[in-house]
């Protein structure tokens, strides 16, 4: 294992035109932002307003946006920039997996949801065959609380938003990647499930030697995940540290605002919510609901 951080962004700018074709005015989207994480595995959360600039950070990680200025490599070898030799596009989806907001969307409703699990474990070369893709999605599938043999052929409206994201994050593991950006990953999730995912996310960084950058609008949720916790506005990092830091400390009056903005159980927020919700998590082999 190599000792060069997971992610390295230096100097990040991501400039828009702003008002239209002809027009001269443009938006810093992503203004100047640099971000490490170091080898060990870690929750990385980004967490800002809409409009903050976290999706189009997170799209820069993910190479569907290419960065104006700045540089952003993966353990050491440039992943994005201009004029850098980068990483195949072949190795990158190996390292690094999304995970996106709407799981309804991951999916595509005319196909058995295994499909997507062996079709990704071919593709990417992790099995040889169509026998060595199925253990590799069972094993990816019970790493999420469920199994190649209960959700065999499923479709997509036979399972709930919670278990498409669970599925979601199977097919992430599958390359067993270094990083997983989730963008959003439970806003989507009923209210009751999203601590399920949450520390879903918790137990596989700490099994499987996986990083996460985890963009939300939810102080709450990056608050409980999260290694590093910075915060976005205007397409800045106005605030960054441990979680714990920079609830008790906030520098800045833009992360006293989001704290504000988080519903509070009396005085004291959010701990207690969250350590209750944490108790209702489903153990990993609860039965899965189904719709079918
Ligand atoms: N393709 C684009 N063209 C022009 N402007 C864009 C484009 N994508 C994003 N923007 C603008 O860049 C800014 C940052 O958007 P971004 O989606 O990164 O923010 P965000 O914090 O993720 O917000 P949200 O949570 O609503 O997705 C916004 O002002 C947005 O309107």
């Amino acid at each position: 294992m190599t000792d060069a951080p997971v992610l390295d962004i230096r100097a990040v700018r991501k400039v828009y035109k702003a008002g239209g074709l002809f027009s001269a005015k443009t938006l810093n989207a992503v203004d100047n932002v640099s971000i490490t994480l170091d080898p060990k595995p870690q929750v990385f959360s980004i967490v800002g307003e809409s409009g903050s600039g976290k999706t189009t950070l997170a799209r820069m990680v993910l190479r569907l946006v290419e960065p104006t200025e700045g540089t952003i490599s993966l353990l050491g070898r440039p992943l994005a920039g201009k004029g850098v030799e980068r990483i195949s596009d072949f190795e990158f989806r190996r390292l690094v997996q999304p995970i996106f907001q709407n799981p309804f969307e991951a999916f595509s409703a005319y196909l058995p949801i295994e499909s997507y699990l062996i079709r990704t474990a071919l593709n990417l070369k992790i099995a040889p065959n169509e026998a060595g893709a199925k253990e590799v999605a069972d094993g990816a599938l019970r790493s999420v609380g469920l199994s190649y043999e209960r959700i065999r052929g499923k479709y997509i409206r036979q399972f709930s938003g919670g278990e498409l994201q669970r599925l979601s994050i199977a097919r992430a593991l599958i390359p067993n990647p270094r990083l997983i950006v989730a963008d959003e990953p439970v806003s989507m999730v009923d209210a009751s499930l999203r601590m399920s995912i949450v520390n879903l996310f918790k137990q596989i960084k700490e099994e499987k030697d996986v990083s996460f950058v985890y963009i939300t609008h939810d102080l709450s949720t990056a608050y409980y995940l999260s290694d590093t916790v910075v915060i976005m506005n205007k397409g800045r990092i106005v605030d960054a540290g441990k979680p714990q830091d920079i609830l008790n400390n906030p520098t800045e009056a833009y992360t006293r605002e989001l704290m504000d903005a988080i519903p509070r159980l009396g005085e004291r927020w959010p701990e207690i919510d969250l350590l209750k919700a944490a108790e209702e998590t489903p153990s990993r082999t609860a039965p899965m609901r189904s719709r079918g």
